[in-house]
């Protein structure tokens, strides 16, 4: 991996030089007026503006090597200057259509010699026309006039040599040398009625096309023809009509699609040195920030990849990714939606800051999906993401995962956080048990179990995955302490005492009382917050656990003597007090506010008991009745995972067995098998009143709860 890291190490600047020439970025010096120059000699230089490159949208002088040169009939062209371009000018070629007739008019001059910014409807039309009359010889518009040919020499040139047959038959009609035009059909069409001549004797395009009628002046009048036999009605097929091009594969195309559709092939039969890279395709850009400041310029001030739309990830054959779209955003990386070039299959790539500590612990993440993927679950039964490839990229590591679709934060948010129904909670928890049983089983603990991480298959099934294993560890190497997102993290974590596996089954239950929820059932704005609302909700831990918490006295403080003196608590009562949020802001410079309450209740209990019934059961008795049967069931079972003792939370396995899973008649009490029996009965007395420090009602769900939530997942402690 380090040869690997060296040698993309060496590549850097290559960025630096990379300059995308497109046309539609080029503009003239910024003389209104061109110069009259002789046609074989004249040289127009081009400021470029490369929105795309390192100095990010500058317009920016070219060098002379970057030049571009465009030199009427010039057969030296500064070929070195045009392999550089994506999109380069097309050498001079054989007589032939003029294939750039409509395809820029930054050349076009107004009728007073100066350049229009757009391109004219028609060709200096009145003038042009009068001129012709004037003069004997009506040229009309798009029709190739040579004497346009040194106006238009800077745009696009094909050269046409001076003795071009003379192409027109009018009778009496003298004219220089007429280079061929595009289509005749062209010609009729652009022609405004009210101004052509010969309007009312043109013949239709097909007639024309029969008769192989090239000349303008060509005047053909339309004949009618009987049809007796249905053969007449089918169409007359022609020989190649004369100026269509052949594309690649030598079959013959129309002008509109040879400018259009097969543009690429178009410019590639005009020039032996265009080529046509996707990658050098105007770049959408994906990273926020977008200003390069690490890593030569290729990454931003996070130490993240500056990502563009079509970049291209990794270097090597067959693993290759072309940047499709961005995914997600996170503490490790970015993910982006990408396409493997050569198999063209839709992956997800991971791709890491450039940091150390991220690049180690996403080694660690890799090995521990590999670990999943090949050893705990090669079968791809137990919803853990699968990972593709891993290669690095510009010191980038990057984790190519199969393509998931949306998370279930996500899912909340279409639902406006209304909550999802029991049955699809039930669906979700089953599975999401599963992967925990086999997590336990490995002694794999996930460490950042939340809505954001785990991700439905597709948009249509009530399939998921766990993803985002960054933060994962075994079970005997729980080193880290500050670990999980605030919102689901364990008491056992916040008060830092050892801890196992358990820690993810109660972000599990923070995940399924969201899921019911719809918003989160303890927002913490801080640690401090976080254990306030916890132990609002489901009372005091026990006294082993402040007792051996690392940080108890930061967050609860000892009755003193005289608060036990006076009689305010019990011998039952827990030997810890949280502190008030005025002690701890003055103890610790904060500036933390009362806890916002979100619910009109505080107990688990009562806050599922009263969430707001769907409208649609609302006047069915029976189900609303089963409604509060199920949400009895649901309450049970989260106090048996939100147990705030570790010790006495169900395990995955134990609570996979549980009626809200298992969907067996609930009757009030259930005690999983292994358990001693009052651990349900513990928990719901833990979730009393009794034991919660306040015993305040609050105002129901508070208008912009959501907000503030959102605010809160990405806020630091
Ligand atoms: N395989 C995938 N398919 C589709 N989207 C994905 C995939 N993997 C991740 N994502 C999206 O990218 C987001 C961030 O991914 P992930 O959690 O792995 O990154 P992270 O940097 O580790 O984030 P965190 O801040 O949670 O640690 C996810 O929430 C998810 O929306």
């Amino acid at each position: 991996m380090q040869s690997e890291l060296q040698a993309n190490c060496n590549e850097e600047g290559e960025r630096k030089n990379e300059t995308i020439w497109n046309p539609l970025f080029m503009s003239p010096d910024g003389n209104s007026q061109q110069q009259q120059q002789p046609p074989q000699q004249q040289h127009v230089n081009f400021n470029f503006v490369n929105p795309w490159g390192v100095k990010n949208g500058e317009k920016i002088n070219l060098t002379e090597e970057q030049e571009l040169l465009i030199s009427c009939g010039d057969e030296n062209i500064d070929s070195t200057a045009r392999r550089k371009s994506s999109l380069v000018v097309p050498p001079a070629r054989a007589p032939g259509p003029n294939p750039f007739e409509y395809d820029d008019a930054k050349a076009y001059p107004n009728v007073h010699g100066q350049r229009q910014s757009q391109r004219p409807m028609f060709f200096p039309q009145q003038q042009l026309q009068q001129q012709s009359f004037n003069s004997g010889r009506f040229v009309p518009p798009g029709v190739f006039n040579p004497q346009d040919a040194q106006r238009r020499q800077s745009v696009a040139v094909v050269h046409y040599p001076q003795n071009l047959p003379n192409v027109s038959n009018a009778p009496g009609v003298s004219t220089p040398p007429m280079a061929p035009m595009v289509s005749p059909y062209r010609r009729l069409s652009a022609y405004p009625p009210s101004t052509s001549p010969t309007t009312s004797l043109q013949p239709p395009y097909k007639q024309l096309r029969r008769d192989g009628a090239v000349a303008a002046q060509q005047v053909v009048i339309p004949q009618m023809q009987k049809c007796t036999s249905r053969s007449d009605l089918a169409p007359t097929v022609n020989p190649t009509p004369k100026f269509r091009r052949a594309s690649l594969n030598s079959k013959t195309i129309s002008p509109l699609i040879a400018l259009t559709k097969s543009l690429i092939t178009t410019y590639s039969l005009c020039s032996h040195d265009f080529s046509y890279q996707t990658s050098k395709n105007p770049k959408r850009v994906l990273t926020k920030p977008s200003e390069p400041k690490c890593n030569n310029g290729y990454d931003n001030i996070n130490s993240d990849y500056i990502l563009y739309v079509n970049d291209v990830l990794g270097t090597e054959q067959n693993r290759k990714y072309l940047v499709l779209d961005i995914l997600g955003q996170g503490t490790f990386g970015q993910v982006v939606k990408c396409q493997n070039v050569l198999t063209k299959e839709i992956l997800a790539v991971k791709v890491v800051k450039s940091r150390t500590e991220y690049l180690n612990q996403s080694i660690t993440e890799a090995k521990i999906l590999e670990l999943l993927n090949t050893k705990v679950d090669p079968r791809n039964e137990h919803h853990f993401l699968r990972l593709h490839d891993t290669f690095i990229h510009k010191n980038h590591l990057c984790l190519v995962f199969e393509l998931l679709s949306n998370n279930l934060y996500e899912l909340l948010k279409q639902n406006q956080f209304h909550g999802l129904t029991i049955h699809l909670i039930r669906s979700f928890t089953t599975q999401l048990l599963d992967s925990l049983c086999v997590l336990k089983d490995a002694k794999l603990v996930h460490c950042d179990l939340k809505p954001e991480n785990i991700l439905l298959c597709s948009p249509d099934k009530p399939e998921l995955k766990i993803v985002d294993f960054g933060s994962s560890c075994e079970e005997r190497r729980t080193i880290y302490t500050y670990i999980q997102s605030r919102f689901y993290r364990a008491p056992e974590v916040i008060l830092g005492i050892p801890y196992s596996t358990s820690i993810d089954i109660w972000s599990l239950g923070c995940i399924v009382a969201e899921l019911f929820l719809g918003i989160p059932i303890f927002p913490g704005s801080s640690e401090f917050n976080q254990l306030t609302r916890i132990i609002n909700c489901l009372g005091y831990p026990p006294s082993w656990m402040m007792d051996m918490g690392k940080n108890t006295t930061k967050f609860l403080r000892k009755w003193d003597s005289n608060e036990i003196n006076n009689g305010s608590t019990s011998k039952e009562a827990p030997k810890y007090k949280l502190k008030t949020v005025e002690e701890y802001n003055e103890e610790y410079g904060a500036q933390e506010q009362p806890s916002k309450q979100y619910f009109k209740w505080d107990s688990l209990q009562d806050i599922i008991a009263h969430y707001r019934i769907s409208k649609k059961i609302k006047n069915n008795n029976v189900l609303v009745e089963q409604e509060m049967q199920d949400r009895r069931c649901l309450t049970h079972f989260l106090q048996g995972i939100l147990n705030l003792n570790p010790l006495e939370r169900w395990t995955p396995q134990q609570a996979s067995m549980h009626p809200f899973i298992t969907q067996q008649a609930f009757t009030g009490e259930w005690y999983p098998p292994g358990s001693f029996q009052g651990t349900a009965t513990a928990a719901s007395s833990l979730a009393g009143m009794s034991s919660r420090p306040g015993n305040i009602r609050h105002p129901s769900l508070q208008e912009g709860a959501t907000r503030e939530f959102n605010k809160l997942r990405i806020g630091e402690d």
